[in-house]
């Protein structure tokens, strides 16, 4: 399959460069994303997570090392036209002024596309948004309604690459699995590659056939299937929180 988001050698210093802290928050990062390709994203708190996902959407900027997109460096790349090819999903959704409706219609404003009603109602009714009235201010949203809306907003932009920044935390269990569902289907119809940034390991073996796992300022890139047959002994000693249960698949 081929590449369509190369990371070469990225670093970004840690801003605390101390003798006690090390140089770098990540350093020596390379890795290639393929077309379909389902990857999750785990480490401890601060390992720089979300801060690689911020410098991929170019939201950030690494301080070495290259990326490129289809074969072309983001040093040479305009950012609206980067932004159009590789979608990201913060943490905290960010709702712009105005409507619900609105705020779905951003992209087709900002990218000069067609508004999609028809896909908008089917991805609202799968993602249990369909009593939602389109004409309510998006600020008065509740905080999940804000994080589904904003889902809905990326996937219209029909991105290449999908970054997303633990998006179901906020969510309860019935729309994160309707959220999960989506993103599969999803994912089978467009052919998505996603990067999924979750601390809830469950999830991550359901979602992601890649498991990159960030520790020590460094990226290891692992099987999701072999990762996650291992032991939860073995994977709570390597990180994050006591964890339930005996096994992730
Ligand atoms: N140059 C830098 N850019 C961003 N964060 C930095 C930098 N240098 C040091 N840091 C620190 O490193 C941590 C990076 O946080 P980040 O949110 O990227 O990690 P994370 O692995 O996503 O954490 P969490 O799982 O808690 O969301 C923060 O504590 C931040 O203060």
């Amino acid at each position: 399959m081929s590449s369509i988001f190369e990371i070469q050698r990225l670093a970004k210093l840690n801003w605390k460069s101390s003798e006690q802290a090390s140089k770098y928050l990540f350093s020596d990062i390379s890795a290639e994303i393929s077309e379909s390709d389902r990857i999750a994203l785990i480490g401890a708190s601060g390992q720089g997570k979300s801060t690689l996902l911020r410098i991929m959407a170019l939201l950030d900027a690494p301080d070495e090392g290259d990326m490129l997109v289809m074969g072309t460096s983001f040093k040479n790349m305009d950012s609206r036209l980067w932004r159009m090819k590789i979608g990201y999903m913060a943490q905290q959704a960010v709702m712009l002024p105005g409507s619900v409706e609105d705020n779905l219609r951003t992209v087709s404003k900002l990218h000069d596309r067609p508004y999609d009603l028809k896909l908008v109602q089917r991805l609202m009714e799968q993602l249990g948004l369909e009593q939602l009235d389109l004409s309510k201010k998006a600020a008065d949203c509740s905080g999940g309604e804000k994080q589904r809306i904003s889902l809905i907003r990326s996937l219209l932009l029909r991105p290449n690459v999908l970054l997303l920044d633990e998006i179901t935390a906020s969510l309860d269990i019935d729309s994160t699995q309707r959220v999960e569902d989506l993103l599969e289907q999803w994912h089978k119809e467009e052919g998505t590659s996603m990067i999924w940034v979750t601390h809830d390991l469950k999830q991550a073996s359901r979602i992601s056939t890649t498991t990159w796992f960030m520790g020590n300022g460094k990226l290891e890139q692992h099987v999701s299937e072999s990762f996650f047959a291992k032991s939860a002994e073995d994977l709570a000693k390597r990180f994050i929180r006591p964890l339930e249960g005996a096994s992730f698949i």
